[in-house]
């Protein structure tokens, strides 16, 4: 026994799950509000908008199921905290980067809902200041303006279930490739790349995102691995590298033939997967004699799910242990 006396106060809140994403255009009109808001309020110029509409439209055909994507995840996610802590104890709310609902918006539901207690997580495995810092100071802000407490979720790279789950996808992979893991055979990590002068910032990104490969790889029982950068934005500034273009290149001139490409800071069926990697990376490895795969993204999986609830239920504990 603890000794406190608990007055009674009624039903429980539960605590709320802010759930939080780059975020997605809900249609093909919807990208120049949404790369607005990417680029702070400054509208992208005709050429830019016409580049990311092109690249959407490539990838959705019309119509627009990202959104989708995400929707499920929250659903799943909710599904996952109810087995694991029991019903009622957790109530799961999206909050976006850059479209509606907004992180804000997130926070003002639950201040709409009553909710005094919440936890923050991103649907990304590393720590950046740049990307999941920048999500959880929105929310912190929001959440001290309403009087609601609030604990952030920095990262769960390591996550056993994350790194049992990411390793079933580069096996399942693999078998792809007629002869497995054969000669002249790479798994390629890759993650999205940040303008380089994070490194000055002592920013853990780049260490997790190794330390995330190489916990999958040895789960995978996989030697021959590297990791290696994409997505970089053209900003004139530079930006971490080398790139999986470069990467390609050079792994070509050594006499690759198969790569099985494992994005491990993104977890969907994102623009940078579905473009980046399926359309352009394929296309370059392809006319430098490379056959390239891609694991299958985890969305919803059930592994993945439980690593962010088990996660939420730890912090919950932790921030309870400091009081
Ligand atoms: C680290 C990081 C992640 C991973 C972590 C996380 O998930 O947070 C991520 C994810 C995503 N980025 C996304 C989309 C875009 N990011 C852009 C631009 C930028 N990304 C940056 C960083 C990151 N981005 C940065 C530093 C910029 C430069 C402008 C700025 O300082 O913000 C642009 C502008 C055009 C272009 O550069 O292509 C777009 C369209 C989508 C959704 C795509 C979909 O719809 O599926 C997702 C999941
Ligand atoms: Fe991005």
């Amino acid at each position: 026994m603890s000794g406190t006396t608990q007055k009674p106060t009624g039903a429980q809140k539960p605590t709320g799950v802010l759930v939080m994403s780059y975020g997605t255009p809900e249609s093909l009109e919807g990208v120049e509000a949404y790369y607005t808001h990417i680029r702070r309020g400054n509208p992208p110029t005709a050429e830019q908008l016409e580049d990311l509409t092109d690249r959407y439209k490539t990838i959705v055909g019309g119509v627009f199921p990202l959104r989708e994507n995400t929707n499920r995840q929250v659903e799943a996610l909710q599904l996952t905290l109810d087995s694991i802590a029991g019903e009622g104890k957790y109530v799961c709310y999206q909050g976006l980067k850059h479209a509606a609902p907004y992180i804000e918006d997130g926070v003002a539901a639950m201040a709409a809902d009553g909710i005094k207690e919440v936890v923050g997580i991103v649907l990304t495995p590393q720590y950046s200041a740049m990307s999941v810092g920048g999500y959880m100071k929105r929310a912190q802000e929001e959440a001290d303006k309403r009087g609601i407490s609030f604990v952030a979720v920095k990262e769960y790279h390591l996550h056993p279930e994350l790194i049992d789950a990411l390793s079933k996808r580069v096996q399942e992979g693999l078998s792809r490739f007629e002869d497995g893991a054969g000669a002249n055979m790479l798994v390629l990590f890759s993650a999205h790349s940040l303008p380089a002068k994070v490194l000055e910032m002592k920013d853990p990104y780049q260490d997790q995102l190794l330390a995330t490969s190489a916990a999958v790889a040895a789960a995978a029982g996989v030697q021959n691995w590297q990791f290696t950068w994409q997505s970089a934005g053209q900003t004139g500034q530079p930006w971490l590298g080398p790139d999986i273009l470069e990467t390609l290149e050079k792994l070509a001139s050594e006499g690759v033939k198969r790569v099985l490409v494992t994005p491990v800071g993104f977890v969907s069926d994102h623009l940078e997967v579905l473009y980046d990697i399926d359309i352009e990376a394929r296309k370059f490895a392809e006319e430098r004699g490379i056959r390239l795969e891609r694991i299958r993204m985890l969305n919803d999986d059930a592994q993945y799910m439980l690593a962010m609830a088990d996660t939420v239920v730890k912090a919950v504990a932790n921030e309870g242990a400091d009081v």
